[in-house]
């Protein structure tokens, strides 16, 4: 079995509420203090499109998981949020929030963080209206795929966003690396990428699966960004306090980055 084979097998066990529980519920989901990790996340994403420079009528969130946090702020700037991930119980717990179905998860309170660091005063169930009317396409994606879609995404998306999944996916660094060329296929000349990802892990639980991740440092990333073409605006990484070593992952800490492909080429 290939090590690819392998990883595919391990996420056939992955169950996302479990993965929501460990990840998007207190502790690390605390909104009271902004040194916790999600508040962290969430600005630096709000932070970066609050310049309005990162917009157009396309943006393809990758590997989206069950969650639409990454989101929240994206679709105030791009007509359509593409959501894409490799599991089908994954895009249908997306398409349960969509349609705003019983036994969905729980976005409120992210949702009224981000409109409260966003400023503009609105009512957050504004916002939950937008993003799911800009939410149209949910679509099956292996990154592994030269074409992760299946085909080229026509037209190329504007703008390429992708929250800790290429590294939790990937076997080893040459394989993050090629992932990366992959999905950046899918994102036209010019266009912004914007990553959030965990440094230093090597494994995270979700319900029965344990899922391998490959431990990756600032330079790795920095280096994966650059072979693949991409030039680097923002970086910033967060140290996960010992609070929030839960033990549901042996993440060290969370690197958030803005890329930008170059106009030619
Ligand atoms: C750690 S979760 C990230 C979820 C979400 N983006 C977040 O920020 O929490 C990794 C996601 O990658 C997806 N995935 C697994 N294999 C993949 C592949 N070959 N290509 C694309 N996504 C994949 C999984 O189904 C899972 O939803
Ligand atoms: O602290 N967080 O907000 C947070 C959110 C998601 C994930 C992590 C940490 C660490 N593990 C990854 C999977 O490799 C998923």
């Amino acid at each position: 079995m290939s090590s690819l084979d392998a990883i595919r097998e391990g996420y056939a066990r992955f169950d996302p509420r479990a993965y929501l529980q460990n990840n998007y519920m207190p502790p690390r989901a605390d909104f009271s203090s902004e040194q916790c990790v999600v508040p962290w996340k969430l600005r630096c994403l709000a932070e970066t499109f609050a310049s309005g420079e990162i917009c157009g009528r396309t943006l393809i969130d990758v590997g989206s998981g069950p969650t639409i946090y990454q989101l929240l702020s994206a679709c105030e700037h791009f007509e359509e949020v593409v959501a894409t991930d490799f599991l089908e119980v994954n895009r249908e717990e997306l398409q349960r929030w969509v349609r705003g179905e019983p036994g969905a998860f729980d976005w409120s309170p992210f949702i009224q963080h981000v409109c409260k660091i966003e400023g503009r005063g609105e009512p957050w169930q504004e916002k939950e209206r937008r993003l799911r009317g800009r939410l149209r396409r949910i679509l099956p994606i292996d990154v592994h795929c030269a074409d992760p879609l299946g085909a080229p995404l026509r037209p190329p998306a504007d703008a390429l966003l992708s929250t800790f999944c290429l590294e939790a996916v990937s076997p080893d660094r040459a394989a993050f690396g090629r992932a990366l060329v992959n999905v950046g296929s899918m994102l036209r000349p010019g266009g912004h990428a914007l990553l959030l990802g965990a440094l230093g892990e090597s494994f995270y639980l979700a319900g029965a699966a344990r899922l391998p991740v490959v431990p990756l440092d600032e330079d790795d990333v920095r280096g994966a960004l650059s072979d693949a073409g991409f030039t680097i605006r923002d970086f910033r990484s967060y140290t996960m306090p010992p609070a929030l070593r839960t033990g549901v992952d042996d993440v060290q800490g969370v690197f958030f980055v803005h890329a930008q492909k170059p106009l030619e080429g």
